[in-house]
């Protein structure tokens, strides 16, 4: 972490912890009492929402569940907090994956669905269960007692001020991790993370887990912050207000989840005074004015882009000045300050602040790439084996009437560089993706090394050994290019979440090796220079030289390379073919799909063709080129 970034959070933190000696107003510290612990709650949400893409409607749910096993607990064994919240964290996760063990089976908007009906369900189960829960009623939880002694509302601050600290820092750690890398991944690109061996189903129910871990905690420490709970708080508008705060804070920061509480919190009070509602308006309307004057100055911007805010900013603070009662219009004002926000500030306050930051600096803050320690960065887990490293037989894969492959036999030999051609259409990819388990065949078998692959997932597949890249390049465009490589080291990492959380040895012992691992590979493409850049900054070609990187950091026996010279230079080609014999060098087997016959001829040991789904031809690229069938369906077309 930068040093000024330290500064800025033991700062706040200090701010935070001195706020109620310097503001005594029991109001004021339960207002801010309040926000750290949604900002607890959205710590966790965020890891759904922003790192893995998916859209949870049942946190405000989560969260009453967390609430009502606090008051519970206390309520029928006079349980004390040391034993309350813990429990509360642990029935609210296992919740969790009662949720999302079904509903991520499926891809789409299940979540959202599943989690909308949660949401609901628990409401109604909060409130029929009196014998339980007391029902609408609600129950009391007083503030918890150390020691005998009931603990002051300063002191009960102070102690949810650490948790969050708490939160921050694990929730930071685990992002910072494997385990966070795996959640970014499986968003980017959900089939190249099941191709990395990154299981996307096993990972986005674990995202949800911890998630639901921290709204267990954020719902048992807010029932001792109101010491009064009922159902009704848990209902479908804090769910929207939580998804709000990540939207508006910003994704994937720490700092915008605390702001997001933030202003969740404090905006629906700030609208009830229609004094301080104009102030804010006012204030709103010069910032964004003044910084629309400087992005046009600077030539950031066009007068047109910042027309629409800078108006509708100058006339929400008019309008605040012509109002006589806020009263009636709060809920419009407030849509229409979200609406504003989620229109120009897609990536949050927090986002935005960052990008102006840049734009003003003229350049990315990029932090300095690791060494490369000139290892080897190719392992010998490659060598070895059966002469015959894949057998495939009888392949049959049928799209409705569409037979893409049609009874082919594949057999490719240890050790050599195996082309695979054909006219488009002729069912090439289509054999890769039965490869690597992302199609199941219709009817055949696959034999990789000692073990028959068919039917087998995408993710045991690639740990078994085979990696691939694809035929549209599919990186993980957030992450840098070291991430990406990283993403592609999973397998290597053994460290159980509490072991991240706590960053014992094994944890950072694994890290470093992987980053060392992930540099050298880099450097292996000569892509080390570019290791801070998010890979979807990348040119092109450099682009699918970092597929090739990330696919050889699964230590595969097999790489799978899907038309690697698409779109690349003459230049870039060379490298790419100087590259793919560096790789068979080390003891790697390939499998080259390629419409560039220049290289296929040159580099391939073996080639098979395929025309409509069938094999017509199979032997030396100089057997190829000669034979008939081939000359007249690839190469006589191509040349015709
Ligand atoms: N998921 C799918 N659903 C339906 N049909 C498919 C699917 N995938 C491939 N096909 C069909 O299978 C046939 C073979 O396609 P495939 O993409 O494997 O060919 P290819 O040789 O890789 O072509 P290209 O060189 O253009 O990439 C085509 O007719 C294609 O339309």
């Amino acid at each position: 972490m930068k040093p000024i970034n330290l500064l800025a959070i033991v700062l706040g933190f200090a701010a935070i912890a001195i706020f109620p000696i310097i503001v005594p107003n029991p109001y004021y510290i339960h207002l801010v009492e309040t926000i750290m612990i949604y900002a607890i709650l959205l710590f966790g949400l965020d890891i759904v929402v922003g790192y893995t893409g998916q859209v949870s409607l049942g946190h405000a749910g989560l969260f009453g569940v967390g609430a009502y096993t606090a008051g519970v607990l206390f309520l029928h064994f006079h349980a004390p907090i040391y034993v309350t919240v813990p429990v509360a964290i642990l029935v609210t996760a296992a919740f969790g994956a009662i949720l999302a063990l079904p509903a991520l089976r499926v891809t789409g908007p299940y979540l959202a669905m599943v989690t909308l009906a949660f949401g609901t369900i628990i409401q109604i189960l909060i409130n029929e269960m009196d014998w339980l829960t007391q029902g609408p009623m609600g129950l009391r939880v007083p503030k918890p007692h150390l020691e005998g002694v009931a603990m002051s509302d300063e002191h009960y601050y102070w102690l949810v001020a650490v948790l969050m600290a708490v939160a921050m820092l694990v929730v930071h750690r685990i992002l910072k991790s494997h385990l966070g890398r795996a959640f970014e991944a499986l968003r980017d690109s959900p089939v190249a993370s099941d191709c990395m061996g990154v299981s996307v189903y096993k990972y986005k129910v674990f995202a949800f887990v911890i998630s639901a871990g921290f709204a267990g905690l954020s719902g048992s420490l807010y029932s001792y912050s109101e010491q009064y709970i009922s159902p009704n708080t848990y209902n479908f508008e804090l769910t929207i207000l939580f998804l709000l705060a990540i939207i508006m804070g910003g994704r994937k920061t720490r700092l915008g989840a605390v702001l997001g509480a933030a202003i969740i919190v404090m905006l629906p009070k700030l609208l009830d005074d229609i004094a301080t509602f104009r102030l804010v308006a006012l204030a709103l309307a010069a910032i964004v004015a003044v910084g629309a004057i400087v992005a046009v100055s600077r030539k950031i911007a066009h007068p047109k882009q910042l027309a629409i805010p800078v108006l509708g900013t100058i006339g929400l603070a008019v309008f605040a000045y012509s109002l006589k009662n806020i009263t009636d219009w709060r809920l419009t004002i407030f849509g229409l300050m979200i609406l504003l926000v989620v229109y120009y500030l897609q990536d949050g306050i927090v986002g935005f602040v960052k990008k102006c930051r840049d734009l003003l600096r003229g350049e990315r803050s990029m932090a300095p790439a690791p060494a490369v320690d000139g290892r080897d960065a190719i392992s010998a887990a490659a060598q070895g084996g059966p002469d015959q490293i894949l057998l495939a037989k009888d392949l049959l894969m049928q799209f409705g009437g569409v037979k893409a492959l049609n009874q082919v036999d594949l057999t490719v030999k240890r050790g050599t560089i195996h082309g695979l051609i054909g006219p488009n259409g002729s069912g090439k990819s289509t054999m890769m993706n039965v490869l690597t388990g992302i199609y199941v065949p219709t009817a055949g078998s696959i034999k990789f090394v000692e073990e028959m692959i068919q039917g087998k997932s995408s993710a045991h597949i690639a740990l078994g050994g085979i990696a691939r890249t694809f035929q549209n390049v599919q990186l993980f465009g957030e992450m840098t290019a070291l991430e990406n490589v990283l993403v592609g080291l999973h397998h290597t990492f053994n460290s159980t979440l509490p072991e991240v959380a706590l960053r014992l040895p094994r944890a950072k012992r694994e890290e470093q090796e992987a980053t060392a691992r992930a540099m050298n590979l880099l450097n292996f493409v000569g892509l080390a220079d570019l290791a801070m850049e998010e890979a979807r900054n990348l040119p092109y070609g450099k682009q699918r030289l970092l597929e090739i990187a990330r696919a050889l950091a699964l230590d595969p026996r097999l790489l799978l390379l899907d038309e690697p010279a698409a779109g690349l230079t003459a230049p870039d080609i060379k490298e790419l073919v100087a590259i793919i014999n560096k790789v068979r060098d080390h003891g790697i087997t390939l499998i080259l799909i390629e419409h560039h016959m220049d290289m296929v001829m040159a580099i391939c040991d073996t080639v098979t063709v395929l025309d409509f789904g069938q094999k017509i031809a199979e032997g030396t690229p100089a057997e190829v080129q000669a034979d008939e069938k081939v000359v007249e369906a690839y190469l006589g077309g191509e040349a015709a």
